[in-house]
């Protein structure tokens, strides 16, 4: 959907990691741009836009309005993380909000609320962003993702997601292709050194 940013992931990606081999958590600190794209990602569109229902364990008052001990709420995650105001122009998919002087911006919220809040904050936090860094670092590396075109060119696309508390996108029209023979080859020789496709 968005090629220039795959584009300047993956320029970013060759010139840290060079060709020969995938990224691994080393490089991380050096791949600036893939941080913010794995921000944006998660502040763009949430895979639990509402988090999960608490209740209150006790009355409480907030924001003049009485909140009853045993009322049900909702943290709604998907208006933190689009609001205009911490977030410009909010709903445009954009890593480089994240980004000043070539470095994650400290003064721009970090879309930590996708994980939820407080004591009940999501455990797993750690290894998703982990897991993402591993799995899009790796695909961009190595492969060019692209979607049907329109008469222009431009991406013919919309994105669409299941509704629920879980919000998954719906699956794409993609094809995945590696980027050179020089990419197909490394991706051949990574299959034929795993010793589990043995
Ligand atoms: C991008 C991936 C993920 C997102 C966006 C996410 C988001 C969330 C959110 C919003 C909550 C509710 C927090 C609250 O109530 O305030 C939650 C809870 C939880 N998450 Fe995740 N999660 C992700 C991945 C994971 C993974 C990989 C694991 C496990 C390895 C995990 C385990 C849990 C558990 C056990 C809870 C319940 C915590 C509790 O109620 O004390 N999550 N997550």
């Amino acid at each position: 959907m968005y090629p220039e940013v795959q584009k300047r992931a993956q320029k970013e990606i060759d010139e840290v990691v060079g060709y020969g081999r995938l990224p691994d958590f080393n490089d991380r600190p050096q791949l600036v741009y893939l941080e913010a794209l794995i921000m944006e990602l998660l502040r763009w569109h949430q895979p639990a836009p509402l988090a999960i229902a608490h209740s209150t364990s006790e009355d409480d008052v907030y924001e003049g309005y009485f909140i009853p001990k045993d009322t049900v709420v909702m943290g709604n995650i998907w208006h933190i993380l689009h609001d205009p105001e911490t977030y410009p122009d909010p709903f445009n998919f954009n890593p480089d909000r994240f980004i000043k002087d070539g470095k994650i911006n400290p003064q721009v919220t970090n879309p930590e609320a996708v994980f939820g809040f407080g004591r009940r904050i999501c455990p797993g936090q750690y290894i998703a962003v982990d897991t993402l860094y591993v799995l899009i670092s790796s695909v961009l590396a190595v492969f060019d993702v692209s979607v049907p075109k329109d008469a222009n060119g431009n991406p013919d696309i919309k994105p669409s997601f299941s509704i629920g508390l879980i919000c998954h996108p719906d699956p794409p029209k993609c094809s995945i292709t590696p980027r050179s023979d020089r990419h197909k080859e490394l991706v051949q020789n990574l299959l034929t050194s795993d010793p589990t496709n043995e």
